[in-house]
């Protein structure tokens, strides 16, 4: 395959691979940090600080595959959350996790690399990416600009898979109080009071984007999460019983992930007018506890 970008538009310390047949990609390495970007689904597949612990979950069973959502990084679920909300025929989460992305510019300031994507068209809706791979910090935007003549609806996530050390060492605290809609059961509830210790299959779509912070006591590290351009936060761990219906997870494979994804869900999902422009952001900050 003929690499989409041209190894010369690329600023020093980026490569161009192919992840998998027909699955280009951009590796990034940096004093600080190296990642690897896959341009099938636009998706950020690894970041890891040097000499510390990846920041973000892959599945070693993950299905590198044309036509294949990639269970692990950051997968962009757009432009709907979940089922779609009318065609049951219509892949879950949406088009941009299957589709090819598309190189706008790549380039290396003294902050570290800017990206930015062009993503599909589904129906007026244009979707773009630009992330930010920082020294201990990554900054991901997803905008949607809606190009018809009329209102169109919107929901999506930042589907962020952070890696842990083991899910039952981890304290997340931002969300005590937060009303949300429990998927597991169908219930509307309210997060519990005090930090929050996963215990068990979770499934929320919270309305709340407060800043997270996620405790990690295994690997000493404290991981800091901020959202702009949303008002709920997915939360969501498959546990044992779930994970064993997923092919491509491994049998310990939820024991060292958790899913904190900055969304537009539940009744956060948008309409936007004809040429309105929404724009979607997550952060991840990585600290010492
Ligand atoms: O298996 P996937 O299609 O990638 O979805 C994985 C998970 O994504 C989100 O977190 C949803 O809230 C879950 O209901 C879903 O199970």
């Amino acid at each position: 395959m003929t690499h989409p970008v041209h190894p010369d538009l690329l600023p020093a310390g980026v490569r161009a691979i192919e992840l998998a047949p027909g699955m280009p990609g951009l590796a990034f390495s940096h004093p600080d940090f190296s990642a690897v970007l896959s341009l099938y689904g636009g998706q950020l597949l690894d970041f890891i600080p040097a000499g510390g612990q990846p920041l973000l979950y892959l599945s070693p069973q993950a299905q590198l595959q044309p036509g294949k959502a990639i269970r692990g990084g950051i997968p962009l679920c757009w432009p709907w959350f979940g089922p779609h909300p009318t065609d049951g025929s219509r892949p879950q989460h949406g088009v941009a996790r299957t589709a090819l992305w598309t190189v706008n510019a790549v380039a290396r300031s003294d902050d570290g690399f800017h990206v930015s994507l062009n993503g599909p068209r589904e129906g007026e809706l244009q979707a773009s990416l630009t992330l930010l791979l920082a020294p201990q910090q990554l900054s991901l935007t997803l905008t949607t600009r809606n190009l018809g003549k009329t209102p169109q609806p919107l929901s999506q996530a930042l589907h962020s898979y952070v890696a842990v050390s083991d899910i039952r060492r981890l304290r997340l605290l931002g969300l005590a109080q937060a009303p949300y809609h429990d998927k597991l059961d169908g219930q509307f509830k309210r997060w519990p009071d005090g930090d929050w210790m996963p215990q068990a299959a979770t499934d929320a779509v919270v309305a709340s984007a407060a800043p997270l912070q996620l405790h990690d006591a295994g690997w000493q590290r404290r991981l800091q999460l901020a959202s702009s351009g949303s008002a709920s936060t997915v939360v969501w761990t498959p546990w044992q019983q779930g994970a064993a219906k997923l092919a491509d997870l491994s049998a310990d494979g939820w024991q060292h992930f958790l899913c904190l994804e900055a969304a537009n869900a539940g009744a956060d999902a948008r309409v936007l007018a004809a040429g309105e422009a929404h724009s979607l952001t997550q952060q991840l900050r990585v600290a010492a506890l």
